[in-house]
């Protein structure tokens, strides 16, 4: 399984400046293969970066993908402000993002809502990365693991068999854009807990799903944290707007 080092670019970055990052970032790590890199910037972005991703693929081996930060689960209708799979799918879209903690609190996106959007993903082709993460209040009360659990068994209810198509993410709240990290050890303990239990609601076909860690990923701790057993990846946020520091934490996660 290659490993995936994603940037989540929250709401950073015009189409201008997406190009410009692309034009410094691309030609660095042009050469790595051995594992597979995503930027998902803002929806305004992401024609332009198709575009521009396009090209670069077409002059040699290439292993840069693009995700979304979300979508709906509809194909089309009236619904104001979203966007569908079908418009992700016309851009050569692989990833998206689904359940990321932000849209969990600061929008109030349910379980279901976000259970009929990997639905909605798969149909489609396009590879959900389903994020979950505990509270400070949830991890002081010691139910870390069953606030994992819940959010893992909602949003993939009723498609565990597709887990081949699936990658999680765990964020823990509190190490989001706070500059506190999950030490190496808090992270492998949630990721060892979701390894086994994708592994058993898949009935064992879970290996092509990576887990990824996030938040307060940096150049300086990405090294510590990929040694973890468990640990497939990273869903990187700040530190993954400059195009150096993201290259870092890629060239950082290799050495191991
Ligand atoms: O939310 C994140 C990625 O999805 C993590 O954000 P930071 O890396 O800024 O903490």
């Amino acid at each position: 399984m290659k490993y995936l080092i994603a940037a989540n670019w929250k709401m950073h970055k015009t189409c201008a400046e997406t190009l410009d990052y692309l034009d410094k970032f691309l030609p660095s790590v042009k050469d790595i293969l051995n594992v597979e890199i995503m930027i998902a910037p803002p929806f305004t972005a992401l024609s332009s970066a198709s575009i521009r991703l396009d090209a670069a693929k077409k002059e040699g081996e290439f292993n840069v993908k693009l995700g979304a930060q979300n979508m709906y689960f509809e194909e089309k209708g009236a619904f104001t402000g979203e966007i569908s799979p079908i418009m992700l799918n016309e851009l050569n879209i692989d990833y998206v993002i689904l359940g990321h903690s932000e849209r969990r609190h600061i929008f109030k996106e349910k379980d279901e809502l976000i259970n009929k959007k990997m639905y909605s993903a798969i149909e489609h082709g396009i590879r959900p990365i389903l994020c979950v993460g505990e509270t400070i209040e949830e991890r002081e009360q010691g139910i870390t693991l069953n606030v994992i659990e819940n959010q893992i068994r909602k949003g993939l209810a009723g498609i565990e068999k597709d887990m081949p198509y699936i990658d999680i993410a765990y964020e823990p709240v509190w190490a989001i854009g706070t500059g506190k990290t999950a030490t190496p050890e808090q992270a492998e303990e949630v990721h060892r807990f979701i390894r086994s239990l994708i592994n058993e609601m898949s009935k064992g076909n879970d290996d092509k799903t990576r887990i990824l860690y996030g938040g307060s990923v940096k150049p300086e701790n990405a090294t510590d944290l990929i040694k973890q057993e468990n640990i497939n990846g990273f869903l990187v946020g700040s530190a993954s707007l400059d195009p150096e520091k993201f290259y870092k934490i890629i060239i950082n996660s290799l050495e191991e």
